[in-house]
């Protein structure tokens, strides 16, 4: 991607979001962080558990209002519009695919309405046809079957709710998607299809990405360039290649860490292949 003639789309500056201000168990989830999203790029977030990355996403869709700092999105300081503002801005131009397919749709609901959430919200369909017309061309568009649509969520698989919900996310044709953890609930050889469905909607929508993972080799495929966070602060923004080819120490040190939380992950819960796991996790490090 060519930097020189892009355009920032986010702006992150100094964002601190702190839980329980002022009680003994104050938590600085997100320290004094700041970086920009380029429009079309991919900024993926990495980090051990608890560095803060969720916060990071739901503080920038305004999930919470940010302790300190600004947030600058296509050109506007989020900060200074009112919550109806807040609700347009956002519920149009930014929308989050989570992590688990299964607990973010609602199972009372037709795969159907579900999509057509967003629509319906913001008043896009000019009829009924037009809302049924546009939830069959979503549905196609992420790679499932239009006429399943009055299925409930319960007869999909973990990969097709995943579609389901990132086709959700398109209905309102958004410019900016955060995705945390959108592979991390699903099966190995489901998660390249749902990546490979992001970098295609990418292209073909001119769609910009944070992408929030656990999974390093996936992130690295998918993103321009990565921001490392580690206890709220960022340690390190570069490339995806640069941040592999040379990370710095504290990068190594973080990476050596999750290896080992998630070796211990796998020892606890069983796994079916562990030591193919160990061995290419322990491979990677060694690269590093
Ligand atoms: N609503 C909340 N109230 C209090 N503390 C919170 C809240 N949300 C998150 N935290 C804490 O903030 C820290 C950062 O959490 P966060 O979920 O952002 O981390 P993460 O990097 O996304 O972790 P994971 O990869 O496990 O999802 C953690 O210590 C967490 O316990």
């Amino acid at each position: 991607m060519d930097y020189s003639k892009a355009r920032k789309i986010l702006e992150v500056s100094h964002l601190k979001q702190y839980f329980n201000v002022g009680k003994p168990n104050e938590v600085h989830a997100v320290d004094d962080i700041s970086f920009d999203v380029y429009e079309g790029e991919t900024f993926g977030l990495v980090g051990e558990s608890g560095s803060g990355k969720t916060t990071t996403g739901r503080a920038i869709i305004h999930l919470y209002e940010p302790t300190d700092g600004e947030i600058t999105f296509d050109g506007q300081d989020v900060s200074k519009l009112n919550t109806k503002e807040k609700q347009q801005h956002f519920r149009r131009e930014m929308q989050m695919i989570f992590q688990d397919p299964y607990a973010s749709l609602n199972p009372r609901m037709k795969v159907k309405d579900i999509v057509a959430e967003g629509i319906d919200i913001n008043h896009l369909a000019t009829s009924k046809e037009d809302r049924a017309k546009q939830v069959e061309d979503l549905l196609e568009t992420v790679g499932l079957n239009k006429d399943h649509s009055s299925r409930y969520p319960h007869e999909f698989s973990g990969g097709q709710r995943q579609r389901i919900g990132i086709a959700r996310a398109l209905a309102v044709q958004p410019q900016f998607i955060i995705a945390d953890e959108p592979i991390s609930a699903l099966d190995v050889s489901i998660q390249a299809q749902v990546v490979n469905l992001l970098k295609k909607l990418q292209r073909e929508k001119n769609l910009t990405y944070l992408f929030i993972a656990h999974d390093l080799s996936m992130v690295k495929y998918i993103s321009d360039r990565i921001g490392v966070m580690h206890y709220g602060r960022m340690l390190e923004i570069a490339s995806s290649d640069e941040i592999y080819a040379h990370p710095c120490m504290t990068t190594q040190l973080v990476y050596y860490l999750l290896c080992q939380c998630l070796i211990q992950i796998m020892n606890e819960h069983g796994c079916k292949k562990p030591m193919m796991l160990v061995k290419n996790l322990m491979v990677r490090k060694e690269n590093l």
